[in-house]
């Protein structure tokens, strides 16, 4: 089964180009796009949760073009968070959750669901017992977990996330990474997000999609695609690589003086 399917795909803001890109994401599996700074990586992924309009080319998401949802049937299909750094108005977490359940207000009064659905999202991102702190006096790992509860609350099978380590110590890194690999295995959720460390793409995501300039310079499981060939010809880094249980060693070649 495929999560979401794009042909051809060309967009263009100021002097960038998203150039003939095209990709496939199974249903269930864990994707990372990797990339320089640049290189249109969230752009792909905007494009994708409808938040930019395409100039050519196509996406299906769960086989069905994307410009023929309705915008509430689409955002209960595919939720995105995005990398903004808005601030967040002064409401308690559980409020700012619920606002995930807006694509189901038009299902009439059935509150228990919705309840249901909030107290999930906050059970599986570990905030329940902070469900009335208001949310701007969380810190920067918190609030993003928070985030990420709204986007579950919006109960979709598609989850796609822009940068979700950013501004998180190495610790709660992890633990994010460890909190969106539970969320894809065990409650089976197709997740697709931008990354810039490599070790966490690697080892937690099924299939490391490569972008440079606007295009998708490779695609595959991670040990095929994370060579020394491609840091030097993607990043512009001569460094050797070798994997130890899926984590990737990386250390770059110094020039001694
Ligand atoms: N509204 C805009 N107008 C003009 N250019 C834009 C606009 N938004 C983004 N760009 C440019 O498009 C290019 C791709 O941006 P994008 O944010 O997709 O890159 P990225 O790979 O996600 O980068 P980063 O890793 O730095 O977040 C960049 O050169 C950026 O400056």
């Amino acid at each position: 089964m495929t999560a979401i399917q794009a042909e051809s795909l060309h967009f263009r803001q100021g002097a960038f180009q998203l150039d003939d890109v095209s990709l496939h994401i199974p249903t269930g599996s864990m994707t990372a796009i990797i990339g320089p700074n640049g290189s249109g990586k969230s752009t792909l992924l905007r494009l994708v949760a409808q938040l930019l309009k395409l100039e050519s080319g196509t996406i299906e998401v769960n086989q069905k073009d994307i410009t023929t949802y309705k915008r509430k049937e689409f955002a209960r299909t595919l939720a995105m968070m995005t990398q903004s750094h808005d601030a967040i108005p002064a409401i308690t977490v559980a409020e700012f959750i619920a606002y995930g359940q807006y694509p189901y207000s038009d299902f009439g009064s059935n509150k228990h669901k919705q309840t249901d659905a909030i107290d999930w999202a906050l059970q599986v991102t570990g905030l329940t017992k902070w469900r009335d702190r208001m949310v701007h006096t969380l810190s920067g790992g918190e609030k993003q977990r928070a985030r990420i509860a709204l986007a579950l609350a919006q109960q979709t099978n598609i989850i796609l996330l822009d940068e979700p380590t950013t501004f998180l110590d190495i610790t709660h890194q992890f633990e994010l990474m460890n909190l969106l690999e539970e969320i894809n295995q065990t409650h089976n959720k197709t997740i697709v997000m931008v990354l810039h460390e490599l070790q966490q793409a690697a080892a937690y995501c099924h299939q490391l999609i490569v972008m440079k300039q606007g295009r998708i310079t490779a695609v595959g499981e991670p040990e095929q695609v994370l060579t020394e060939d491609l840091l030097s010809k993607v990043y512009q880094l001569e460094a050797s690589v070798r994997f130890e249980q899926n984590y990737p060693i990386i250390i770059p070649r110094r020039n001694k003086t």
